[in-house]
């Protein structure tokens, strides 16, 4: 029987609440049969790359989806290493699961941008898009994508948007916290938070 996997690509600098509950709401929403978290090396669109080392990103994912059985650490963009272009780490996922429907877990600001990204033709052929409107951006709009694809495959997205909540956390915003000496406490799992403070991965 083929399996819906859910991909779900991402600085995780730090990971953080948004991206677990996202992950969960397109899992139950999509009828995911796994999400596979993907940390990347560096985000093509982020080229000065991460703050923390990527050791330090891998450990705090693995902490933070343990315990659930859907979600995958997949360390394969950091084992590759330079820029991680999706539409590779994708094709690869394809070859290895060619009976296998992919979705690929994006917030709202990813789809935004998408008309930047590596082929994204090519990437909207080998996996649907599951988009997640992020709190502070603006509406959903997958007419960027009109370019890329026909009028089938938008109507695809257009159906795999998964409501939920608006949230506003940021690894951007935390890294600020955990610089400023701020609370980081209930925006990233308890373990998170822990290992943030014994291994500093941000100093
Ligand atoms: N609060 C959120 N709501 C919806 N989507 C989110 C949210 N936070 C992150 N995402 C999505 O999760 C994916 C991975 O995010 P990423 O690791 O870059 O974290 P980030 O919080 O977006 O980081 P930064 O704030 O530094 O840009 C991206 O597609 C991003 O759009
Ligand atoms: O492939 C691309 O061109 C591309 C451009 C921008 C972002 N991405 C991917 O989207 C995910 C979220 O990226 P970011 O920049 O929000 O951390 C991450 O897996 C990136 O590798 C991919």
């Amino acid at each position: 029987m083929p399996q819906r996997i859910g991909i779900f690509g991402g600085s995780f600098d730090p990971v953080h609440l948004g991206h677990l509950w996202i992950a969960e709401a397109a899992r139950e929403q999509l009828s995911l049969d796994q999400v596979r978290w993907i940390p990347a090396a560096t985000s093509p669109l982020k080229p000065d790359g991460p703050v923390a080392s990527d050791d330090h990103r891998l450990q705090m994912v693995r902490l933070a989806i343990s315990g659930n059985p859907f979600f995958v650490l997949d360390d394969r963009e950091i084992a590759r290493g330079e820029v991680s272009y999706t539409v590779d780490t994708v094709a690869e996922i394809q070859k290895q699961h060619p009976d296998d429907e992919l979705f690929l877990i994006v917030g709202s600001d990813s789809l935004a941008s998408f008309d930047r990204w590596h082929q994204p033709s090519q990437l909207l052929e080998l996996a649907t898009l599951a988009v997640i409107q992020r709190g502070g951006d603006a509406e959903i709009d997958v007419s960027i994508l009109k370019r890329f694809c026909d009028d089938a495959r938008l109507q695809t997205v257009k159906n795999s948007v998964v409501p939920m909540p608006l949230i506003e956390v940021s690894s951007t915003d935390l890294r600020r916290r955990i610089l400023g000496n701020k609370s980081v406490r209930y925006q990233v799992p308890a373990a998170v938070e822990a290992f943030i403070r014994s291994e500093k991965p941000y100093q």
